[in-house]
């Protein structure tokens, strides 16, 4: 405890008004801002260099983890009422922590996904309250605002609201993101923090804040409106009706039930999955949900799980089993339920939800799911913070930011709250990125910026853009992608590839957001990012059996400025 404690204090006591831990986040310093806290840093680290050598020991262990609510000294500054809002899907968690964010003079809602900060900016500048909308993506500003709308990765630990809402809480315990939610609620500086979520993540919850002095209030919720789950399967296709979403984990699935569906002739299904941009997943929704459109079926990943408003009436689980990146499992019961759950949405159409399977054999554990409680949450996800990272590398300049990040995953000492995130991915960025002359900060950058490594076209695209960086301190855009003749992709490998190149362009503005002058294109990069997403909409109005296209689609079709076949090689 004593280590965090003292740098935490030694930091503020050199004058570092925002410590480097928000550059993650929402910070977008300028040169000269930036120097100057590094500036105040290496001081700190200079000073504990000196009286380490001078006492013979090293007095402070940076992998000392064990209290990282002393990381945020503004939060800890003041007694927060934290009201946790708890209970099922569709019970009015999100929508009460948002009747106090609204009402509030100022106030910051952090949510999971792009499209839930949409979501409640778009809702409360509706209401008149303006807000700004941030994302790793997005700087929506308005006049006047004071209350902002961001993506949890975005919260802000820097500034004091009245109000603040962390939506989808229990995703702390998540392996990879977790940590971004423990940081929230750790560290935002707010009056009043609602916290909504599942009711299996109160205890955790409840023993993390014994230490930090806040007020803790929980609420518990009844779902509003009835969920019933079937006791026959659909059987066939034949038996899909409107409303009905058929989930399945595969995009190669989801694009086999969409053909199967529309080719019985009755419905057009509109498709939601994690690797669609994320407006056109909400366009996809948005027709599902217009009862004038055709598209009255949705076929689905879990990717519905959370976030889109959707008048879903029926769930139909095509299988209860997913790859989850290392192998095939059983649905989870809190992936059941939060699935499940998306069934007969309050104040919608289908007031009623039912939930079955396409398979009786998968009957029972569908029931079973439904009726059991989620697990309780025994641990948050937590890293390191920059600074942390930054005061070890000085005292081990030998060390790039690979091996930097491996030493405190061995090493790192935590409380039982807590366990150290997977960083598996930023490994994979920094195995490629210590090879490049580039500062430490430059390559956190590009660790924690959101690149699939696994998707070769992604990766590709980071690397291109961290050697032309290192090399030339400017990444044009043009460099990489050459205005030509890309189509509407005929095939699904065609699709995947240009949902790998939105991706791309997707990462350059990321990086335009924090490296603005080296990053000039943003504009064109938003362009491209738009005319893929306009493409991939094509393919999926044009896949299967269809009625013929209506003019407005095609009338959207751009004939000009697409990304060339001939820059690809370089992505
Ligand atoms: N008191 C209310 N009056 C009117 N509409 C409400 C009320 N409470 C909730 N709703 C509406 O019901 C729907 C579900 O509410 P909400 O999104 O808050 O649920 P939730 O518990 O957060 O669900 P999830 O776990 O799925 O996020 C929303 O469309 C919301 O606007
Ligand atoms: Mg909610």
């Amino acid at each position: 405890m004593a280590a965090s404690l003292i740098l935490s204090q030694r930091i503020s006591s050199v004058g570092v008004s925002r410590t480097l831990q928000g550059l993650a986040g929402n910070v977008r310093p300028s040169c000269l801002h930036l120097e100057l806290k590094v500036a105040a840093l290496i001081n700190v680290v200079d000073k504990t260099k000196q009286y380490s050598s001078s006492s013979g020991t090293t007095q402070f262990d940076f992998t000392d983890l064990t209290s990282p609510h002393t990381w945020y000294p503004k939060a800890r500054s003041k007694q927060r009422k934290v009201i946790l809002h708890m209970g099922p899907t569709n019970s009015g968690k999100t929508y009460n922590a948002l009747k106090r964010l609204e009402s509030s003079p100022s106030g910051i809602y952090c949510g999971p996904l792009r499209l839930l900060a949409w979501e409640v900016a778009k809702r409360l500048n509706k209401a008149k309250v303006p807000c700004d909308l941030i994302t790793g993506q997005e700087r929506d500003e308005v006049d006047g605002a004071k209350h902002k709308a961001v993506t949890v990765e975005m919260a802000d630990v820097t500034s004091s609201y009245h109000c603040a809402v962390v939506d989808e809480i229990q995703m702390l315990s998540y392996k990879t993101r977790g940590f971004s939610f423990t940081r929230a609620l750790l560290g935002i500086s707010a009056d009043e923090l609602h916290l909504c979520g599942d009711p299996a993540s109160v205890p955790l919850i409840q023993e993390i804040l014994k230490v930090t002095g806040d007020h803790v209030e929980v609420h518990f919720y009844e779902r509003l409106s009835p969920l019933v789950p079937m006791k026959v399967p659909l059987g066939s296709f034949s038996n899909i009706r409107t409303g009905d979403c058929i989930v399945t984990f595969s995009r190669h699935k989801i694009y086999k039930l969409k053909k199967e569906i529309e080719t019985v002739g009755k419905h057009l299904c509109s498709v939601v999955y994690g690797s669609l941009p994320p407006e056109t997943r909400t366009r996809q929704a948005t027709m599902f949900n217009d009862a004038s459109s055709e598209f009255d079926v949705l076929v689905a990943s879990d990717a519905i799980g959370m976030g889109l408003n959707l008048n879903i009436s029926r769930i139909i689980f095509s299988t209860m089993m997913k790859f989850d990146g290392f192998e095939m499992r059983e649905l989870t019961v809190p992936e059941v339920k939060q699935i499940a759950g998306r069934a007969g949405r309050y104040g919608s159409k289908f007031p009623v939800g039912e939930v079955t399977c396409l398979n009786a054999d998968d009957l029972s554990l569908l029931h079973s799911s439904l009726e059991s409680p989620s697990p309780t949450l025994e641990s948050a996800g937590l890293f390191p913070t920059f600074d942390l990272m930054y005061m070890y590398s000085r005292l081990h300049p030998e060390c790039g930011l690979y091996q930097i990040l491996e030493h405190f995953l061995e090493h790192a000492k935590l409380s039982d709250n807590y366990f150290i995130a997977d960083c598996e991915e930023v490994l994979k960025v920094a195995a490629v990125i210590d090879a490049l002359p580039l500062g430490l900060h430059d390559k956190y950058l590009f660790c924690i910026s959101p690149v699939d490594m696994d998707d070769e076209i992604s990766s590709q695209g980071l690397t291109q853009f961290a050697q032309n960086y290192a090399q030339k301190g400017i990444v044009r855009l043009r460099e990489i992608f050459t205005p030509g003749s890309l189509k509407v992709p005929k095939t699904e490998a065609a699709l995947k590839e240009l949902e790998s190149i939105h991706k791309v362009l997707d990462l350059y503005v990321w990086l335009s957001f924090r490296l603005e002058e080296s990053f000039p294109d943003r504009e064109l990069a938003s362009t491209q990012k738009s005319i893929c997403s306009m493409l991939i909409e094509d393919f999926l109005e044009r896949l299967g059996w269809q009625k013929p296209r209506s003019k407005r689609l095609a009338s959207r079709t751009p004939s000009t400025s697409l990304l060339s076949r001939k820059a690809r090689p370089y992505l």
